[in-house]
């Protein structure tokens, strides 16, 4: 099978930091892939050139065979690359229901210039509704998404991703601010987004990730420095070298 995401010589410097490093990557459809990697590997800046964020300084990127490489963000959105970031990308003075609304309308509108149906408010709600549903959002849905915890406005930009019903999910720490029980089912989530789409997952919490992924690539000084299973890369000394000397140095 050909893989849904694959990128070749991929490279982002900033001045003389080569944060992102000729990186080969590729993705199958369906997988859970994790990435992980120590503060400042280059995990936020690899995801970022793979939705379009940022351009890259060197390589490309092709999705479901063709290339991206050129494609601002937004476009690539169109292909099917959805993304939620650390950075957080609500609008706080909207409610909950209406940031969702801007994302269920894009994927509606979308559809309608491919030449589908026209989209009625009744279409528009129920999308919103459901993306809601099944964050565990949908009881906050009239709050301002500024008012939310940290955890929840994490959970509001998944929702925001899922609206657009995309072949890859790209998530940026999602469970960072969550509680335990929060975290729970968070990963029944995924799992479940993960039956209609690939995703692409940055986490630091190592049981999420252990839980979580079919295979996980580990990043370090921007480079690819392992990838397998997650017992393969448990036992991995490279691994356990570059997180022990980051603990070290910090
Ligand atoms: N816009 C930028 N300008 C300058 N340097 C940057 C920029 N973005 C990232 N960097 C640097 O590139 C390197 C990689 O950063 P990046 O955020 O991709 O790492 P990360 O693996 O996501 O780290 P973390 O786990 O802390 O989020 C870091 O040294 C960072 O300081």
């Amino acid at each position: 099978m050909n893989p849904l995401l694959v990128t070749r010589g991929l490279s982002r410097s900033f001045g003389g930091l080569r944060a992102v490093d000729d990186v080969d990557f590729s993705l199958q459809e369906g997988e859970i892939r994790a990435v992980i990697g120590p503060n400042g590997a280059g995990k936020t800046t690899f995801v970022s050139l793979v939705c379009g964020r940022i351009a890259p300084s060197a390589g490309s990127v092709s999705f479901d065979g063709r290339d991206v490489t050129r494609l601002p963000a937004h476009r690539r959105v169109k292909r099917g690359i959805a993304y939620t970031f650390q950075i957080t990308s609500i609008f706080a003075n909207l409610s909950v229901f209406d940031n969702v609304a801007l994302s269920v309308q894009r994927r509606l509108i979308d559809h309608a210039e491919r030449g589908g149906s026209r989209f009625s408010a009744a279409d528009l709600r129920h999308g919103v509704e459901e993306a809601l549903q099944r964050v565990g959002l949908h009881e906050r849905a009239d709050q301002p998404a500024g008012k939310l915890a940290y955890g929840h406005q994490r959970l509001l930009e998944v929702a925001m991703g899922l609206a657009l019903a995309p072949r890859l999910l790209i998530l940026d720490e999602p469970t960072q601010g969550l509680s335990d029980a929060e975290i729970e089912s968070f990963i029944k989530l995924v799992r479940e987004i993960a039956q209609s789409a690939t995703v692409l997952l940055i986490e630091h919490n190592m049981p999420v990730v252990m839980a979580l992924a079919g295979r996980i690539t580990v990043m370090n000084a921007g480079a690819i420095l392992a990838e397998g299973t997650p017992d393969e890369i448990r036992t991995n000394s490279a691994v356990q070298h570059a997180y022990l000397g980051t603990a070290q140095d910090g």
